[in-house]
């Protein structure tokens, strides 16, 4: 666990960063700190590394105060991935993502080996080893990132901002990514972000910020989300927040009625009538579109369907409204349809209390006090993105 206890941060011209916080990082969890621009997260981040030192109280790492701890061999025990990666240019990605088992003193093929296992589990083709960083995209490098994060195994992982500087699409998928790896890997994650959205999906608990350093909010993301703190944690949330709330509980709760199947004629083995509309599935049961029966000659329009098992009910009311019958078609891993839910079934789901911990099966509140975290990765580069900083002068004491 990360303990800061009344930690604080004094710049020699005068600037308070953070004013004293005590807060609690739960071991094995992610925990988000979320908040608007020069509050203090990237300063309370680099406390734990060290490459901010606190004017004021301590950070206590598993119940040790890391100012007793030598910085080098603290930032080689805590992984470290900021914007835009910061990784070595002159260095070929293998070695990026070794640079840390290197300076453990891994031999050479040991530590390429692991490497190689690394990219692999953040979904690097093979290939990629040999390149240079300038030669993958940004969601590449990204994945590089954390890789080298990852590589001496550390129990503790820092990440500010790690995905800001990526489009959407491949944001969502490095979030997704980060999901899957904490799913197998528990490590104990700070992670600072401006993006609520992101904060609510990656984060097990969320530490809403105000400037200084202090504690808006800790909650879980389905608490944040249905009963911010004050009004102010409401405005931050956004007037979205109920509908984002919806993409963290599981579409599971929607009643799924079973297809009416009826033997079908031509490419179609089948179709169900909903009113005037009737769905046209496939061979395999996979839908292939929704016809208007009442519209002669109508083309086939698509047919949103909805995962109940994996999707969240954000996504199964995106279906039934985008469905032009109001029907969402309920679908199984492979993509056959296993039955429908209307508009209505889904407003039901929707109404049904939902259960304390949310759709991601998130900790229960109870088991934490709080935490944060810090950004600004801009000068940070090599030594700090590495968490290898083999040279401690890099950012101490700052
Ligand atoms: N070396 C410094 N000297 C004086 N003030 C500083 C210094 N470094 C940071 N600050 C100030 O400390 C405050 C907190 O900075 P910090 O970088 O932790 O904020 P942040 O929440 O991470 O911001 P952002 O989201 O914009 O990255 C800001 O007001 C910033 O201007």
């Amino acid at each position: 666990m990360i303990r800061f206890d009344g930690a604080g941060k004094r710049h020699p011209d005068g600037t308070v960063a953070v004013e004293g916080l005590d807060l609690d990082v739960p071991t094995g969890r992610t925990t988000v700190l979320v908040g608007p621009s020069g509050c203090g997260k990237t300063t309370l981040l680099r406390m734990v590394n060290r490459m901010i030192e606190p004017t004021s109280g301590r950070v206590l790492l598993d119940g040790t105060d890391v100012a007793a701890l030598d910085p080098a061999k603290l930032r080689r025990g805590i992984g470290y991935v900021i914007q835009q990666a910061g990784l070595f240019p002159h260095r070929r990605v293998i070695d990026n993502v070794a640079t840390v088992p290197y300076l453990l003193g891994w031999d050479r093929k040991k530590a390429r080996a692991r490497a190689a296992e690394l990219l692999d589990l953040v979904g690097l083709a093979p290939e990629t080893a040999r390149r240079y960083p300038f030669q993958l995209s940004g969601g590449q490098q990204q994945r590089v990132g954390v890789a080298r994060a990852l590589a001496a195994d550390p129990p503790v992982l820092l990440m500010d901002e790690p995905f800001s500087a990526v489009d959407p699409v491949v944001r969502a998928g490095l979030q997704e990514e980060l999901l899957r790896l904490q799913s197998e890997l528990h490590k104990t994650v700070l992670f600072v972000t401006h993006d609520i959205e992101e904060a609510v999906r990656l984060g097990d608990q969320v530490v809403v910020l105000r400037e200084r350093g202090r504690i808006a909010q800790l909650a879980d993301p389905h608490t944040l989300l249905t009963a911010p703190a004050d009004a102010d944690v409401a405005a931050f949330l956004g007037r979205d927040r109920g509908l984002r709330g919806l993409g963290l509980r599981p579409a599971a709760t929607v009643a799924v009625r079973p297809i009416p199947v009826a033997p079908g004629g031509g490419r179609a083995n089948g179709t169900a009538r909903f009113g005037g509309w009737e769905l046209v599935l496939d061979d395999e049961r996979r839908p292939i579109g929704w016809i208007d029966r009442d519209a002669a000659g109508a083309a086939l329009q698509p047919a949103p369907g909805f995962r109940p098992e994996a999707d969240t009910l954000r996504a199964a009311l995106d279906a039934a409204v985008l469905s032009p019958a109001g029907v969402a078609v309920a679908l199984d891993a492979d993509g056959r349809a296993t039955g429908t839910a209307d508009r209505e079934a889904v407003l039901t789901a929707l109404a049904a209390r939902p259960s304390p911990a949310g759709a991601t099966g998130g900790p229960d509140a109870a088991g934490f006090d709080g935490f944060a975290g810090v950004s600004e990765a801009s000068e940070a580069s090599e030594a700090a993105a590495a968490a290898a900083a083999e040279k401690d002068g890099a950012a101490g004491g700052r």
